[in-house]
């Protein structure tokens, strides 16, 4: 399976009305600490903003909701996956994203046989606070060749100048948040990143 090198997370769907239109191709809708209704109807919105821009959607933790809303992405961290019904997951046919942050983690995940595997943080995030120093490059290019063939996506405090770096050194998807919401033209920024990743989608 291919990632799009650019891998936007937003809140919201009002946040994937804004930008997708713009030429994203995978984007995880991130909802937390909202009414069950709330997230429903974003996913829904989500969902057909994505559809007609050709983005793949990809539903974080929620993955009951994404199998009912007839999603195929979810993406689960170590806690979310410890409670998931993973054969109910596969049944509804959904593909899988993993969170790792180290040995153990990564065991856990490569047995849960996932669709792609994330690293972070790889710099430090102003998104969440983590339990995990940053990971660095070197570690990122060690869970490449632990990966592999899955895809790997680099993920935590990663800006457009910081998107060579994480390539170079085995990721194949870099995640994005504050980069571009939080900055203040985040349509320019989210140009700023399709164009910065061209090259790595096979476009030269
Ligand atoms: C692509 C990607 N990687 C990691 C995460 C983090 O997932 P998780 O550890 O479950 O933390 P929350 O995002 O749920 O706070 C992610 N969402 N996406
Ligand atoms: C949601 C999330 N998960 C991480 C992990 O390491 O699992 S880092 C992170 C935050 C990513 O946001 P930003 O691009 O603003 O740093
Ligand atoms: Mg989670």
């Amino acid at each position: 399976m291919k990632l799009d090198p650019f891998y936007l997370i937003v809140d919201s769907a009002a946040w994937i009305e804004r930008l997708v239109p713009l030429g994203v191709k995978l984007v995880q809708l991130r909802i937390k600490e909202r009414a069950l209704s709330d997230i429903r109807a974003d996913i829904r919105r989500a969902k057909a903003v994505c559809a007609a821009h050709e983005c793949q959607l990809i539903v974080n933790d929620y993955w009951q909701l994404a199998i009912e809303e007839g999603c195929d992405f979810i993406h689960l961290g170590q806690e979310d996956l410890a409670t998931a019904d993973l054969a109910a997951i596969r049944e509804a046919g959904l593909k899988l994203g993993l969170s790792t942050h180290d040995e153990a983690e990564l065991a856990t995940a490569l047995a849960a046989r996932p669709d792609y595997i994330a690293l972070g943080p790889i710099y430090p995030t102003i998104l969440k606070v983590m339990s995990w120093a940053p990971q660095g490059l070197d570690r990122l290019r060690d869970w490449k060749s632990r990966v592999d063939p899955l895809p790997l996506v680099a993920i935590g405090g990663l800006t457009v100048e910081r998107i060579a770096g994480v390539f170079e050194n085995g990721a194949d998807s870099a995640a994005v948040v504050t980069d571009i919401t939080r900055n203040p033209d985040p349509e320019q920024r989210t140009l700023a990143w399709i164009a910065a990743t061209r090259s790595f989608r096979g476009e030269g």
